[in-house]
Order: structure tokens, then sequence, then C-alpha cells
């Protein structure tokens, strides 16, 4: 079912844990399987307003946000969040925000390009372009980015907007589908301290329009965390605190953990749940105070210092016996009874992709025809090298004449270079695809679109500004400065065999992209098998003599069935005679049956079908291995 477009802005939302636990995994391979518990039974009630995840670093922070969103693996989860007292419904994730730490915006597309694509894909077709436009310069105004809303987001090869900007960027993204719940990691990362509070503040005031703001913060400065409403303390994956962050320097006070005065909080809660404070405390047992810990300020304890672990258990037996701890107790046992007397998910749809499969292949499709067309060297290189590559050529081999051995030879070789080009000048497009694996799996996890309409948008949008032109580029000056048979039909069937060549090598590169996400790796693995195609194609080596248990590796040489199809094409029919006018001749044939290439019509299509079916067994397999893709961390 699609999204309603009318998700008040004002509808509010609560999520709860219960109890939540989460396990991992972490033996090695060969080693027996060792699990880490990385939450300990957190509990938690996040209501509208600004909700801060604190704590030191590995403490459970991006762990328990993953959680809340719904954007963990099930596996190793143990506990329940519910939004509203009922289950999260079964695509949570595409109907609530949830920003990256890391940012994920196309650089080449404007402010206002990135919301709209957004728009465009996350609300429902019922909701009319107008409708959409009018949301997407709601959102920009909102956050304050009407100043740069036409400008590139940039790129390492464009300057753009601000890092502020582009986290504002970010959060529009998410917030164009008007989500009552907003998840952040780390927003303030990476920002100076003025842009983190520009962009905090603005956080805030949409949290007063109803809607939960969630997030994990590292150390933020005191003007932040005046904004926070709830805090949620974490310590090695237990909750130390869980509260009204104004409450927070009391109830620290209280368990006898006194803030030096000028001390930020957030320090110095991270101070004491780290012990290495300005205010590091020494322990003692005071049997008047409901705490088993006493700070003693400004004094550094070694004791304290060697016993992290016994301090972190002592701070969360402190906040179990606090009156905070009981309140959510309370509040949470109330949404589980709601959660008891309405089993299933009441009132929440099961959310589905907002739009069809046609719309999402054209949005994306246009959203990559926008990105080639600025990235003039991703768009330009391949049309000029292809050109450039086939002039060299052309010079080298220029008109060539049917005299023997020369005629043939160079025939050969210009056949064998221009396969090879095919499949290598593919390597190029290793780093984008890897590049874009991220907003992949950013946006498919979102539920901007299938992962079909994504592979349908990116095969259409790849293969025919990349490699379609400049192959046509390429074959054009290639095929006449040469000199080749002065023939249309011929013409054609070398550009239709050359086009199936740099369509298998584009497979290639797709799928390795996929499968490996480290540039170096897939260059490396690219770069091995290329090369085993190219000792495979039967030019430099006879693959007759080829050790028996080594040639059936010629049946995947893609530069083989190039070269053996473009040379059927090209020789059949001339006769090749030596220019010393001994009149010895061989014929197209004899050359082409001397080279244990089969030269029959059928034999021309054999090597264009075997071509065919390797362009497909790759794209499949890109595609099954996009599918496989984990959408979840
Ligand atoms: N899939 C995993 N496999 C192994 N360890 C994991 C996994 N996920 C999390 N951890 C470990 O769990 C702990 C908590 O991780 P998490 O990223 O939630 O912490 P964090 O508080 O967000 O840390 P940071 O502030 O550094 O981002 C860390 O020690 C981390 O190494």
């Amino acid at each position: 079912m699609a999204q309603d477009s009318n998700i008040s802005l004002s509808q509010a939302s609560t999520i709860s844990c219960h109890n939540l636990q989460y396990m991992v995994n972490v033996g090695q391979r060969c080693k027996k399987a060792q699990e880490k518990l990385i939450l300990k039974g957190v509990t938690g009630v996040f209501e509208a307003g600004m909700n801060a995840i604190m704590g030191p670093t590995g403490s459970g922070k991006t762990s328990l946000l993953d959680i809340l969103a719904g954007r963990k693996e099930k596996s190793g989860v143990r506990g329940e969040v519910l939004i509203n007292g009922n289950d999260l419904p079964r695509n949570f994730k595409c109907c609530s925000g949830y920003v990256l730490q890391d940012d994920v915006v196309m650089g080449t597309l404007t402010v206002r390009e990135n919301l709209a694509f957004s728009a465009a894909l996350r609300l429902p077709s019922t909701v009319s372009l107008k409708e959409k436009k009018e949301r997407v310069d709601e959102v920009i105004h909102v956050l304050g980015l009407d100043d740069c809303k036409d400008t590139k987001i940039g790129s390492m090869f464009i300057r753009g907007v601000s890092g502020g900007e582009r986290k504002r960027t970010n959060i529009g993204m998410e917030l164009v589908i008007g989500p009552t719940v907003l998840f952040l990691d780390e927003p303030t990362t990476g920002l100076d301290a003025n842009t983190a509070y520009t962009v905090m503040n603005q956080l805030a005031i949409l949290s007063k329009q109803g809607r939960a703001i969630i997030f994990s913060i590292h150390q933020p400065r005191f003007t932040i965390f005046r904004l926070f409403d709830t805090l949620h303390l974490l310590s090695k994956g237990e909750t130390v605190y869980h509260g009204p962050a104004q409450d927070s320097m009391d109830y620290f006070s209280s368990i006898g953990f006194e803030c030096e005065a000028h001390n930020n909080p957030p320090d110095f809660f991270l101070d004491v749940i780290m012990k290495n404070a300005t205010a590091a405390p020494s322990i003692e047992q005071d049997p008047e105070s409901n705490s088993s810990i006493k700070l003693e300020e400004g004094r550094i304890s070694t004791e304290m210092n060697n016993t992290t672990s016994t301090a972190s258990t002592n701070l969360t037996q402190s906040y179990k016996t606090s009156r905070f701890h009981r309140e959510v107790e309370e509040k949470a046992a109330e949404i589980i009874k709601l959660h008891d007397n309405n089993p299933g998910i009441v009132g929440l749809p099961d959310y589905d992709y907002a739009t069809g499969f046609f719309t999402q292949v054209t949005v994306v499709a246009k959203r990559a025809a926008i990105n080639y067309k600025r990235s003039i060297q991703v768009s330009v290189v391949p049309f000029v090298m292809s050109s450039f590559f086939a002039i060299v050529l052309g010079f080298v081999y220029f008109q060539v004449d049917t005299s023997f051995p020369s005629g043939t030879q160079n025939r050969t070789g210009a056949f064998l270079f221009a396969s090879i080009f095919m499949v290598f000048s593919n390597m190029g497009a290793l780093e984008l695809f890897i590049a874009e694996r991220k907003i992949f799996i950013h946006e498919s996890g979102s539920g901007f679109y299938r992962t079909s309409s994504y592979f349908f948008a990116k095969v259409l949008c790849d293969l025919i500004p990349m490699r379609v032109i400049p192959t046509i580029a390429f074959v054009t000056i290639f095929y006449w400065m040469i000199g080749f048979r002065a023939e249309v039909g011929a013409f054609f069937i070398f550009l239709f065999t050359l086009m199936l060549t740099t369509f298998c090598g584009t497979g290639l590169v797709f799928l390795l992209s996929i499968r490996v996400g480290i540039v170096s790796v897939a260059t490396n693995f690219i770069t091995a098998i290329n090369i085993i195609m190219f000792v495979f194609a039967g030019v430099l080596v006879n693959t007759s003599s080829i050790l028996v248990w080594l040639e059936w590796l010629k049946y995947f040489s893609i530069i083989r069935y190039s070269v053996n199809a473009l040379s059927i094409n090209e020789f059949r029919g001339l006769t090749f005679c030596r220019g010393n006018g001994t009149d010895i001749c061989i014929t197209g044939e004899e050359y082409l049956a001397d080279l244990d290439i089969s030269f029959s019509n059928w034999d021309l299509w054999q090597n264009h079908v075997a071509l065919s079916c390797i362009v497909i067994i790759l794209f499949t397999l890109s595609y099954v291995a996009l599918l496989k893709v984990p959408k979840h961390k």
C-alpha cells in the first residue's frame, strides 16, 4: 500500500524499546564463533521532541539507533521496538527518516534537485507534481536552504555547498516525506561548532511540530545540549540514564557526581562514564545514599581508573534504583499493555514503495542523465578516448592492403587491439559504480526504489551514453581509416560485434563492482580476467596447442569471440598475394583455417550468440548480486 501523502506534520509518534538486547557474532573464519553482547537490556521511551542517545565511543549508540529505526538485521536482536504501542510496520524504513553519518546525496545535483528526487520517488503518485514541488519548497524554507537551493552539492571535482548545508540537504531528503520520526546518526560529525548548532537548532524547531527526533551524538557543546528534551546515556551497552535532559545534572549530582562549574555537562557525563574525568571519582560506600558510588571532586583515583567495568556496573545499578528508571519502566509497561491489548499493527499500514516501477526507472534514469551531463570527465572522456584511440590505430594500420603477409597480419592485429580496447576501456566505470554503491544501499534501504528499477535505469543510462556512443565513434573512425571491406553490411557486423564486446566488458565491471566493494581489489580481478581472456584469444597462442586441461578457458574469452567474428567478417572472399611477383596467394578462408577459425555464416553468428549469452549471464548475475547487497547493517 502506498504511503499516505497527508502524514500530518503534527501527528506525534512515540518509539519505545523494551529490554533490548543485541548480539553479534565476532568469530573469525575457521575459528569457533564467539558472541558479543552489544546492548544489554535497554529500555527507553522516545517521544516527540529531541531525543539524544549519548555515550562514549563503542557504547552502542549507533546499534541502538539502527535497531530503533528498524535497520538492523533481526537476527541477534532480542526484545521489542514499538511505535505508539504497535509493532514496527514491515516497511517502517520507508516512512521514517534516517540520516546517515556520512552524507549520501548526488554531488552533481543541486540542493533542490536532490530533494525533488526524494519527493518524486517517496511521495505517492496521488500527490500532484505541483504539491510535490510545494513540499520541496517548504522543506527548503524550513531548513533555511533558500540561499543555496540552486547550488550543486559538490563533489571531489565540483565546489559545492558548505558542510552544514549538505547535512541539511540530507535531512531535507528525509523531511520531504513528512516523517513523524526522524533518526540521525551523529548529525554534527564533521561540522564546526556554529554549523553544528544551526543544524541541531533546526532539528529542535522541527521537533516542536510533534516529530520524534532521535539521534546519536558524541560530545555536543552546551548550547546544543540545551536543545535536548530526553537524554539516553549508554555505557558499554547498558543504560546509565534515561530521562529529561535538564534533570540529568541533578541526577548525577544525587548519586555523587558533581559537575564542576564551567564544565560542559556532556563532557562531564562521558568523563564520569569513562573515569578519566577532570572530576575523577574515588569509590567509597555511602550507607546513607541510594547510590553505591561517591565522587571526590577533582581527585583522580587510580583505583577507579583500573575498574572501568565495576564503575559502569555501579552507574547502571544507581540508575536502576533511581526514579527515572522507575518512570520509564512504568511508561514502558503501559505501552506493552497497549500492545498486548492490540496485537498486530493497528492503525498503521504496511508501507510499500510509493511509486511504480516505470516512475522509479524514469526518475532514477533522469538523475543519472543529469549526473552524466554535469560530470564532464565521466561523459566526455570515454568518447574522446575512443575517438583518439581509433585515430591512433587508424594511422598505425592506415588503409591496409591485401599483400601477404602484411595484409593478414595487420588486420588480425587491428582486430585484437580493437577487441582489447572495448573490454579494457570499461575499467574507468569501476570506480563510478563502487562510489554509487553507498547511495544505492541507502536509497533502496529507505524505500526510494526497487532494486529492479535501479538496475534498469542504470543499465539504460550507463550503456547508452557511456558505451554505445563511444563505440559508434570508435568504429566509424577506425573502420574507414584502416580501410576494411567497403560494404555497409560488413561495417554494421563489425559495429555489432564490438558493441557486444563492450557490453560484455561493462557486464563484467558491473558485476565485480557490486560483488567487490573495493576499487583496488576489483581492478586486480578485472585485470587478471582480461589478461586470461587475451591469452586465450587464439591470436598469440594457437588454442589447439594449449594443454587440454586448460583449453576450456577459451570458451570464456570474450576477446576470442570478438576477434573470430571480426576476422570471419573481413577475411572471407579476400585474397592476399605476396608482393614480390611470385604470384603466391592465399585466400582469406585458407588464412582463417590456418588460425583454426571456422568461417561459415553460422560460425560467424555463433560468436555473436556466445557474446550475447555472456552479456545476458553477466547482467543477470549483476542483478542477482545487487539484490543480495545487504540493505540492513
Ligand atoms: N557487526 C558487528 N560485529 C562486531 N562488533 C560490532 C558489530 N556492530 C557493533 N559492534 C561493536 O559493538 C560496539 C558498539 O558499536 P556502536 O557502533 O553501536 O557504538 P557507538 O557508540 O555508536 O560507537 P561510535 O561512537 O564510535 O560510533 C563496538 O564495540 C563495536 O565494535
